[in-house]
């Protein structure tokens, strides 16, 4: 499989966020990365179900919905309504991380695991089998724009070790300061799907700058 770009809709111009969408569109990407924060799992606040719903109104590309808050399980209902094609939950947000995990496919989208830098990927090993998508964190979840944490090739590489160990099919997505240097590291490292907010909406030509992703394999 190619590797699938996510851009991060985090990064992009709000005042003209269907233009931005349309750009996505047409764009070679695979998904829209939707941050979720809620200011209290991350200190810093997005926005919520109505701007998801309005980006699902004129989106052509899955919506990737990555929740970064709290009680997660009490808003799976309404991303899913909102247009939520994947949703992932943070492993340190989640009591009953199975139950949610249960919880996310009832409502028929895939269901994604996030896990923060010092999250160990040994953790998911006995739920590996119900995660479609790991979301490796590669830096401090709640602000576009940091410095990619050098550690995730090794946890990449970990992770796809347990899914080959264990015969799953989860996707390992990587999102944080991804860029044209770390992108072909992450993807012999193991990754299936790059998320890129600054990369690609600070590029002079974003359409180009997915493309360029695109082709790293
Ligand atoms: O979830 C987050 C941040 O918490 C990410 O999705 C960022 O939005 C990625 O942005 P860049 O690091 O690529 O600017």
């Amino acid at each position: 499989m190619p590797v699938k770009i996510a851009p991060s809709i985090l990064a992009s111009d709000f005042a003209n966020l269907q233009k931005e969408i349309e750009m996505i569109n047409v764009s070679e990407a695979d998904y829209i990365h939707v941050d979720i924060m809620d200011g209290v799992f991350v200190p810093n606040i997005s926005f919520g179900i109505p701007v998801t719903e309005a980006v699902n109104k004129h989106a052509k590309k899955p919506l990737d919905v990555h929740l970064m808050i709290v009680n997660p399980d009490q808003y799976l209902e309404a991303f899913k309504n909102a247009g939520a094609a994947i949703i992932s939950v943070h492993y340190e947000a989640c009591t009953h991380l199975h139950r949610t995990l249960q919880g996310i496919k009832q409502l028929g989208c895939k269901a994604g695991v996030a896990i923060n830098p010092h999250t160990s990927v040994e953790l998911l090993k006995d739920v590996i089998m119900d995660i479609d998508l790991v979301c490796i964190m590669s830096v401090n979840p709640g602000f576009g724009g940091q410095k990619f944490i050098e550690n995730t090739y090794a946890k990449v590489k970990r992770l796809k070790e347990i899914i080959i160990e264990k015969g799953a099919e989860t996707e390992i997505e990587i999102d944080g300061g991804v860029n044209e240097n770390n992108a072909p590291l992450l993807r012999s490292a193991g990754a299936d799907v790059l998320v890129a907010g600054s990369f690609v909406f600070s590029s002079a030509d974003p359409l180009d700058t997915i493309k360029k992703l695109k082709k790293i394999d």
